[in-house]
């Protein structure tokens, strides 16, 4: 519980929303040991457009349009247009085909890309970059700005499949396939990159009977959640042989807020960009001091979680979100 004490951590939010999405939002609104100072928005689970809509809706629901949402890139870092979302996932709304009315909001008039650079050179060191679908406008950013991978305190992702298959196809886990370049750029950047992926967040589920529980709270959220939450239900039984969903944004989510949640290895990163592995992530242990000069040789380390605490994972996500 040491963050707790003294100022909370500023947090900005790369999101795609998304059910998920959504649970890891509002579980940062509910959290003390942070601040929300802005959502950031990206296509993934829905084109950005609709993410934008989405990040301003989730916000008047939580009743804190006081946080700037910044509208981030609506093509790949090398300008690509094939955007996949995964409405099959998430509902064609991204918030379980609930058919919300339009939010009254609107984005500020800066890109997600100019907000990233802004912030974290207003708050040197002290910003965390939660994110939570594809890379490209952390990319942008470190692209736009050198001094950005110095300024910015942490990026915590939501991305990769370490050692273990993927979500999109065997070998590529959604934001990371949904952007393979932006992402090898943020894992070579030199930046403080904690890398959260679906090896530790497949093993962080909601069942049917925690949703019973979230259903027994009469809070705003877990309300608003079980409406959407049905969905990503339905996808996880028809996908899945588990018994329930897997909170891959909340783990993320609390990983950044509670680091002791998880255990990590470090080691260099990269990602496949093409072929049939397109969006595969690679973690060298730097074990090995090999003699040839590659691809591989001097790069710079990140964080990998390899263990979480799923119990405890769940045990906040219910509770932060039944207050
Ligand atoms: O099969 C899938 N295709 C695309 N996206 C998916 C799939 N399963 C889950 N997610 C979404 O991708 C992120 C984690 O990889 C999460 O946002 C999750 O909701």
């Amino acid at each position: 519980m040491a963050a707790a004490a003294g100022e909370p951590k500023k947090i900005i939010i790369d999101t795609d929303p998304g059910i998920d999405d959504a649970m890891a939002i509002f579980v940062a609104l509910r959290s003390p040991e942070v601040e929300v100072i802005g959502l950031t928005t990206i296509y993934g689970n829905v084109y950005t457009t609709l993410a934008t809509r989405n990040a301003l809706h989730l916000l008047e629901v939580a009743d804190r349009t006081d946080i700037p949402v910044a509208e981030g890139s609506h093509v790949t870092f090398t300008k690509g247009k094939k955007i996949r979302v995964a409405d099959f996932v998430h509902g064609a709304d991204g918030l379980g085909n609930q058919n919300f009315p339009p939010p009254e909001g609107k984005p500020i008039d800066m890109s997600a890309t100019d907000f990233l650079v802004e912030q974290a050179n207003l708050y040197p060191g002290k910003v965390t970059v939660v994110a939570l679908g594809p890379l490209t406008n952390i990319a942008l950013a470190i692209q736009k700005d050198p001094s950005f991978v110095k300024n910015i305190g942490q990026i915590v992702l939501l991305g990769g499949a370490f050692a273990v298959n993927g979500n999109v196809n065997p070998a590529a886990e959604a934001n990371i396939f949904g952007d393979p370049d932006a992402a090898d750029i943020v894992f070579t950047s030199g930046a403080d990159v904690l890398a959260v992926g679906i090896n530790v967040t497949h093993q962080v589920i909601l069942t049917d009977s925690d949703r019973e529980t979230l259903a027994s709270s009469n809070g705003k959220f877990a309300q608003y959640l079980l409406k959407i939450l049905e969905v990503y239900f339905n996808y996880h039984h028809d996908a899945y042989s588990t018994k329930g969903v897997y909170l891959h944004d909340p783990t993320a989510m609390l990983a950044a807020i509670n680091p002791s949640l998880i255990t990590y290895v470090e080691g260099a990163v990269r990602v496949q960009t093409n072929g049939i592995t397109r969006g595969l992530t690679l973690l060298y242990n730097k074990q090995k001091r090999f003699a040839e000069i590659t691809e591989w040789s001097d790069q710079p380390s990140v964080k990998v979680a390899v263990t979480v605490d799923a119990p405890a994972v769940l045990k906040l996500v219910l509770e932060r979100l039944m207050e």
